[in-house]
């Protein structure tokens, strides 16, 4: 791990016009159609980082042929794919799954359609997110999984593994059909099956039993995705998922830039009272990032959409709300009613501890870190307005942690970030965007380490911590 990170606490508004790097669950279901389609596709302006790159890896490991071609995205190049051949030989090969749940829950149900031996891996933290009920469903679909040193043939209920690391024994072809799982501790679990499901003989009729599904805007995402590309999918009745046996249309997209990681961004708006402008805003989307236009007025900025550009106006203080399943913003969410001067509430994010990190346990040590005022629910945060000071935030390996890291550092003098290289699971670029947004229309200080302190509070924002 690198040395801290001296977050830059911003001496005026923020005034910025900001791009980020494309959709990482864009990317990453894009890639896994790419590699399932009748033809070769191209993906414009994709992401590049951690969790693309390890996605590539892994269907490059079942046999689809993927390179690079010079595009016109301001984050890197055009990505082309040959799809993995049908039957695809992979023989003994492995998948690091790193952290990102895309790839340990979407990349299964693809092993199991080449013939092979494919062992799944992944990060220290990855062997303990939530996997069971993708290992349990393919295997009553006919799949042959086991856990790495189970003798042959040991692939009964009572030798499955439940997490990483585990074997996929595939065989070429997957039976499919009816399948029932609880998909409460995540959206991936269904999303990782509609993915594959048109390649199934029998197609597959995927039924959720169990509490509540978390991040539903992300399974929403999935079935339009998997429509665009003529795959027929049936979710007209409520916990119920119906994919046809058919064919995966070969296609040329443009991926979004991802509306999630512009959150980091947009909240410097109100951490500074300053404006911050996202051109390109998607004219229709399914992308759950899109929910800022209606999260950030509640925490009381200012919001307008014309002409495709997202503008963002802090005011002089941020309002605490109450907010139902915020999914993957939340930690940006939970950064900013860090910040505000009345109660927060979040509810509907119990499965965010299966996250990157054991998100609402991370919040709540960092938030109290700062001298701020937070506890854990039962499926969310409480949050209160408490002054805070500077100190050294952990971002265990998660990426949102790290980037509230950086938003808390913007409002509060004194903020070090442990390892802001995690950023790169899906902005590598993290840090030099941070400075770009700040050297804009505004004079942000970069603090060295024992540098005497000259910056002030940022102007126009006195929330508690003022
Ligand atoms: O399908 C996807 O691309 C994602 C689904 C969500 O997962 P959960 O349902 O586990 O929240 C989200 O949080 C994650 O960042 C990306
Ligand atoms: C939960 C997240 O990632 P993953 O795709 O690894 O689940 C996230 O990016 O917030």
């Amino acid at each position: 791990m690198s040395a801290a990170w001296p977050a830059p606490f911003a001496t005026r508004p923020v005034d910025a016009t900001v791009t980020v790097p494309g959709s990482k669950s864009l990317t990453n279901r894009y890639l896994i159609l790419a590699a399932l389609a009748d033809g070769p596709s191209r993906l414009r302006a994709p992401l590049h980082s951690r969790d693309s790159a390890l996605m590539v890896a892994a269907l490059r490991a079942l046999g689809a042929r993927i390179t690079e071609a010079e595009g016109d995205g301001d984050y890197g190049p055009d990505l082309l794919v040959q799809p993995i051949p049908t039957p695809s030989e992979v023989g003994r090969t492995a998948v690091d799954c790193g952290l990102a749940g895309t790839v340990m829950r979407f990349v299964p149900p693809l092993a199991a359609l080449c013939r092979g031996e494919i062992a799944f891996d992944g990060d220290p933290h990855a062997r303990v997110r939530p996997m069971g009920p993708v290992i349990d469903a393919l295997a009553s679909l006919g799949v042959g999984l086991s856990s790495p040193g189970a003798p042959a043939g040991a692939r009964g209920r009572a030798e499955r593994p439940a997490s990483l690391p585990f074997t996929v024994h595939g065989t070429g072809s997957v039976r499919g059909g009816h399948v029932v799982l609880d998909a409460s501790g995540s959206s991936q679990f269904v999303s990782a099956l509609l993915l594959a499901g048109a390649r199934f003989e029998e197609g597959l009729h995927l039924e959720h039993s169990g509490p509540p599904v978390p991040s539903l805007d992300h399974i929403a995402m999935t079935v339009t995705v998997l429509r665009g590309l003529g795959v027929e999918v049936d979710d007209s009745r409520p916990g119920h998922w119906i994919v046809s046996p058919g064919t995966v249309r070969a296609f040329d997209v443009r991926i979004e830039q991802d509306l999630s990681n512009a959150g980091p961004f947009l909240a410097a708006a109100l951490a500074t009272g300053g404006t911050v402008r996202v051109p390109n805003w998607p004219d229709g989307t399914t992308q759950v990032g899109d929910a800022w236009r209606e999260i950030l007025p509640r925490l009381g900025a200012e919001v307008t959409l014309e002409d495709g550009t997202l503008t963002v106006r802090g005011g002089a203080r941020i309002t605490g709300a109450e907010l139902a399943d915020t999914s993957e913003l939340a930690p940006t969410v939970a950064a900013l009613c860090a910040l505000a001067d009345s109660p927060s509430r979040l509810t509907g994010i119990a499965h965010l501890r299966g996250h990157e990190t054991d998100r609402l346990a991370a919040l709540v040590a960092e938030i109290r870190r700062l001298g701020g005022d937070a506890e854990e629910t039962e499926d969310g945060l409480v949050i209160r307005p408490a002054a805070l000071r500077g100190a050294l935030v952990r971002s265990y390996a998660d990426h949102r942690m790290a980037t509230a890291g950086a938003i808390w550092g913007l409002a509060v003098e004194g903020v070090e970030v442990d390892d802001i290289a995690t950023t790169s699971k899906t902005m590598p670029e993290f840090p030099q965007m941070w400075a770009r947004m700040l050297a804009q229309g505004s004079s942000a200080v970069e603090r060295d380490a024992g540098q005497p302190s000259d910056v002030q509070h940022a102007v126009g924002h006195e929330g508690a911590n003022a």
